[in-house]
């Protein structure tokens, strides 16, 4: 059976929140495949190195487009993307662009921690 697929993305101030929620949810998330913007990805190997995640372009750079892109051809089968209210960012748009393919495409999207630990359990169930 294909694994089911994990999107992984989280702004600057959201990084270490989005490295303890996967050290903390690390053998619930070892079965899927993971993908992430490239920083994000970068923080999460280091916190859980035995962790495989195929890490993108950083979000500016495009990995928010590549990561619509997947939800867009059914690749993505839930996006957690930690959004930090409080800081303005360069590519917003890329940033609307990502959270609107995952309404498009109706796919289970956690923009914060609470939302997240919610979603990880109901995977896990
Ligand atoms: O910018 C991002 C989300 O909009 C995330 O990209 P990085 O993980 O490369 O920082």
């Amino acid at each position: 059976m294909q694994k089911l697929t994990l999107a992984l993305v989280a702004h600057d101030a959201k990084k270490g929140d989005m490295a303890d929620f996967v050290a903390m949810h690390e053998d619930a998330i070892r079965p899927f495949a993971l993908f992430a913007t490239g920083t994000t990805g970068g923080r999460v190997m280091e916190r859980c190195p035995s962790l495989s995640v195929t890490r993108l372009k950083s979000g500016p750079l495009g990995g928010d487009q590549q990561i619509g892109a997947m939800i867009a051809e059914g690749r993505i089968d839930a996006l957690f993307f930690f959004v930090d209210p409080l800081s303005p960012h360069p590519h917003d748009v890329d940033v609307k662009a990502l959270m609107r393919l995952a309404l498009v495409y109706n796919i289970p999207m956690a923009l914060n921690r609470a939302t997240a630990e919610r979603l990880i359990a109901s995977f896990a169930s």
